[in-house]
């Protein structure tokens, strides 16, 4: 890949402890995984180096853990589903700086591969605070970051790593790039973009940018009880986030300036409890009772949704347009996953999604393999999409 080093340009790393940043950030319910994409794409370069007599030293997060040690979100489940997936023994540490991480890096043979603790658990992974990175360069000779999906994080382990020992891109990273070069680097107009899901305050910011390069935004999912907030429509007790009105307001202005349409939900699907089978019914989006929450958006709003996908030439896709785990409030995200495979199979469409959860949903509609790409990362591929600069593949360039 031009302009990065890759696998291709370490020599001899048999013996050598390799420090590989993978993204093991997977959705997990009742303590089980739901969605194995994000490990299986992760294997080919474990797999390659594990082969090469490498010591494989996986690096990850898991979650957001606000204040340290969280058992919840402790990475041990991940290792088991890791072996699984790869086929061979990932064992875990159960830190992933300082003596126990050092014990168990020590013991390693060439072509074992070993998984650090949530690199989260340390407050100074999130400020790239050196000396965190530091600790974490004692434990390797050679630095890979596989991560694409967690390279808009300046993080100790995803950028500073990178510039204390000799940094690689990784198989998934290489082509993760790779795809999205081909289908998005230059994309045939009309372009329409979906977005949706929860994580509302980590990426409306990123719609600022993203309503100058497409031609339409879809909002579904918790993003949109943001912007029908913001707008004066009352969501009831829907995932909301109130304070970013100012934002989504500043959004919607930009797109009109920029001529992006903004389609919202006209309809919702509410229910007053959050878990499968909950009573519910499609109400307008104005007549949403307070003490219910919108949890997918209604049938009017699908079908607007499937209009827009069929004048679009190219569409980019991050977060459910709702709760997709829990039926019966997957139906919009599964309509409108069929409808953009079905264009895209019959050579209408440049279809790209991104997303862990988003990725998990296309599977969930059984379309994952019709799209044209998949991406594994939601957050950085929408900045990606911006054309900001990710600080992960940035310190990679040659
Ligand atoms: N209306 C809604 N109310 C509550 N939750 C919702 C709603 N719509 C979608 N969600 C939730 O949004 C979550 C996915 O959002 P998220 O932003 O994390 O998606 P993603 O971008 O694919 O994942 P990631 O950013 O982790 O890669 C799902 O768990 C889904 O249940
Ligand atoms: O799920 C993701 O998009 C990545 O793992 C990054 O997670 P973060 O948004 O918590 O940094």
């Amino acid at each position: 890949m031009a302009g990065f080093k890759t696998l291709d340009d370490i020599s001899d790393v048999g013996g050598k402890r390799v420090l590989v940043r993978v993204d093991l950030n997977v959705p997990v319910a009742n303590g089980k995984v739901t969605d194995l994409t994000r490990i299986e794409r992760v294997v080919p370069t474990i797999s390659e180096l594990s082969d090469k007599g490498a010591k494989v030293i996986l690096l990850a997060h898991f979650g957001r853990p606000k204040d340290g040690p969280a058992p919840d979100l402790s990475l041990r489940p991940i290792a088991a589903a890791t072996a699984e997936v790869l086929g061979r023994p990932v064992a875990f540490a159960a830190d992933c700086a300082g003596e126990k991480a050092e014990l168990a890096v020590a013991g390693m043979r060439n072509g074992d591969v070993l998984l650090l603790e949530n690199t989260r658990f340390y407050k100074g992974e999130e400020k790239n605070d050196p000396a965190l990175t530091e600790q974490f360069a004692a434990l390797g000779d050679v630095y890979i970051n596989d991560a694409f999906s967690a390279a808009h994080r300046a993080h100790c382990s995803t950028e500073g790593l990178a510039r204390v020992l000799p940094a690689y891109a990784g198989r998934t990273m290489q082509a993760e790039l790779e795809a999205l070069e081909k289908g998005l680097g230059a994309p045939v107009k009309p372009v329409i973009a979906i977005v949706g899901g929860a994580k509302v305050s980590s990426k409306i910011d990123l719609l600022m940018n993203l309503v100058k390069k497409v031609d339409a935004l879809v909002i579904g999912g918790g993003m949109a009880n943001t912007f029908l907030a913001a707008r004066g429509t009352d969501v009831g007790k829907s995932l909301c986030e109130h304070d970013l009105a100012t934002t989504a307001k500043q959004i919607m202005i930009e797109a009109a300036t920029a001529g992006c349409a903004i389609i919202l939900p006209v309809d919702g699907v509410v229910a007053r409890e959050f878990k499968a089978g909950a009573a519910n019914e499609t109400v307008a989006i104005d007549k949403v009772p307070g003490d219910a929450m919108i949890l997918d958006v209604g049938a009017k709003t699908i079908e607007t949704i499937n209009q827009w996908i069929d004048r679009a030439a190219t569409l980019v896709w991050n977060g459910p347009l709702g709760a997709f785990e829990i039926e019966p409030f997957d139906k919009a995200t599964v309509s409108a996953a069929k409808h953009a495979a079905a264009r895209t199979k019959a050579g209408k469409l440049v279809s790209v999604a991104g997303g862990g959860d988003t990725v998990a949903a296309l599977n969930h509609a059984g379309v994952a393999d019709d799209f044209t790409y998949v991406s594994t990362a939601g957050g950085a591929f929408l900045e990606w999409m911006e054309g900001k600069p990710l600080p992960g593949v940035e310190v990679l360039k040659k």
